[in-house]
């Protein structure tokens, strides 16, 4: 088997179980188990840098290879193109898209870097794995270094329709460098077919029934590929016992009460304040509910120097205690709002405590959570997953209750139905689901998008 080379604009602590991010859950999942190297930013900013070899660290069955940014790198590459261009624009927010030239010049620069640092670590025989929009143009500058070995990429963010990528300058060098790779993995169908709008309007190729593009003489392979975790590992982390979920299970249960959650980076994608207002609704339409049931919101700060993620906070801290002040009763809080990041054993355990996953983005690559949401919960008295139609897990989530996240009445009266939904019919839609996050998991991402840059096998293939 060749030796696999990931890399990715931030590598895991793979010694730490708290990971704020599915891309890092969802690589150190699948490549633990594989091994390997993988390559990234190490998140320190320096000054300067004047020291282009990246630093390795073996962890069990996995290499690091990590490089600094200097603090230029970081404003312009990561805060600015990644975060304040392709981020936003990406996830169809193009009112929030901050374009600057010096923004596009600090993504080719640093993109540039990663590509010297790889060439150093890199043997002839590698298979390289790229992830994400922070490091679109990488197989056009390994390729320029003479790298000639296979190199995939995946994206964990939607791909938008034409219409959208094409607001920004220089969009058509974006997707012509997104073409230099021999491999495109997408999340889901939606995006995969938003790649051949593209092609088909703006370069004049076809994308084949199998997700073949002929590009000149080349011949790319795009695909879908959704992200999965490792069912089993999350299933064992959830049934071990811990004792502060449990005191506060035994708590709620003794008060007859139920507990709603949602787990996300703070995020504008995330649809937050919608589903605080939606929560809000469910105890306006339906005073019964008042007193039985509580939100617990953790929302883990990220990228905190970016404009729209400061308003964000600001918006959700009033929010929910304007829904506190408005509600709340000497003994009941409606609204537990958590700034801060939960290691991932707590966040099983708390997954298993509550009656309803709430996971409602605007818009979301994936969506891990949901998936571990679902395997947390026992058979024998599972919760329920209400899903907004605009996560990449909804496309595989079926018997998720589905909710539209712009409607916060449509999400009151499926919170409504998820508390009130009978035992025998819970059963049936997890049993189903845990088949569906089964068939796709870590491992068998890993695998499929594997098949196509070791193989050359495609998605549909007669
Ligand atoms: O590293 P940060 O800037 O703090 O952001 C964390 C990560 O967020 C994004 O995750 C995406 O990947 C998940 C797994 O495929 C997917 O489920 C989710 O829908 C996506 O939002 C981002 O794409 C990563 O690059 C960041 O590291
Ligand atoms: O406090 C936290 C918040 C999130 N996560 C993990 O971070 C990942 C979030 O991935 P998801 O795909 O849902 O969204 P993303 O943040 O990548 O957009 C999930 O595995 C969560 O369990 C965590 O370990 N601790």
């Amino acid at each position: 088997m060749k030796r696999l080379v990931v890399v990715s604009n931030r590598v895991a602590d793979l010694s730490r179980s708290a990971q704020a991010g599915g891309l890092a859950v969802g690589l150190a999942d699948s490549l633990r188990q594989r091994g390997g190297v993988w390559m990234g930013w190490d998140g320190q900013t320096l000054k300067y840098d004047d020291q282009p070899e990246p630093r390795i660290r073996k962890i069990g069955t996995v290499t690091q290879a990590t490089i600094p940014l200097t603090e230029q790198d970081y404003a312009e590459y990561y805060l600015g193109f990644s975060n304040s261009v392709l981020w936003p624009l990406f996830h169809y927010r193009l009112d929030l898209v901050e374009y600057k030239s010096v923004f596009l010049d600090g993504y080719r620069r640093v993109n540039a870097k990663f590509a010297d640092a790889l060439t150093s670590v890199l043997q002839p025989d590698d298979i390289i794995w790229v992830h994400d929009y922070h490091l679109i143009p990488l197989a056009a500058e390994l390729r320029q270094r003479g790298c000639n070995q296979r190199i995939g990429f995946f994206l964990h963010i939607p791909f938008p329709p034409p219409e959208i990528i094409a607001a920004v300058p220089r969009h058509r060098w974006l997707v012509e460098s997104l073409l230099e790779f021999d491999v495109i993995g997408f999340q889901t169908n939606t995006d995969l077919g938003n790649l051949q709008h593209y092609v088909e309007d703006h370069l004049g190729c076809r994308m084949e029934q199998d997700g073949r593009i002929r590009i000149g003489k080349r011949e790319v392979i795009a695909g879908c590929f959704p992200i999965g975790i490792d069912v089993d590992a999350f299933v064992e982390m959830a049934e071990k016992p811990n004792e502060e979920v449990a005191i506060e299970t035994q708590r709620r249960d003794i008060l007859g009460r139920k507990q709603i959650i949602g787990v996300d980076r703070l995020d504008y994608t995330k649809g937050l304040p919608d589903r605080l207002r939606a929560f809000a609704r469910l105890l306006e339409l339906y005073p019964e509910m008042r007193k039985t049931v509580a939100l617990m919101q953790i929302a883990t700060p990220t990228r905190e120097e970016v404009e729209a993620y400061v308003e964000i906070r600001k918006e959700l801290e009033a929010l929910s205690g304007a829904i506190n002040g408005r509600f709340a009763d000497f003994n009941w809080t409606p609204v537990r709002y958590i700034h801060g990041t939960v290691p991932r054993e707590a966040l099983a355990a708390l997954f298993r405590a509550s009656q309803v996953g709430f996971v409602t983005p605007l818009r979301d690559g994936m969506n891990l959570v949901a998936k571990e949401y679902i395997a947390a919960q026992s058979m024998e008295d599972p919760g329920v997953l209400v899903l907004s139609k605009f996560a990449g897990a909804a496309e595989e989530l079926r018997e998720a209750l589905i909710v539209n996240p712009y409607d916060v009445d449509d999400m009151a009266r499926n919170l409504c139905r998820a508390l009130t939904m009978p035992l025998e019919e819970r059963r049936e839609r997890q049993a189903a689901l845990m088949k569906r996050i089964r068939k796709h998991d870590a491992r068998h991402w890993l695998e499929s998008f594997m098949a196509a840059l070791e193989r050359g096998e495609t998605q549909h293939a007669a």
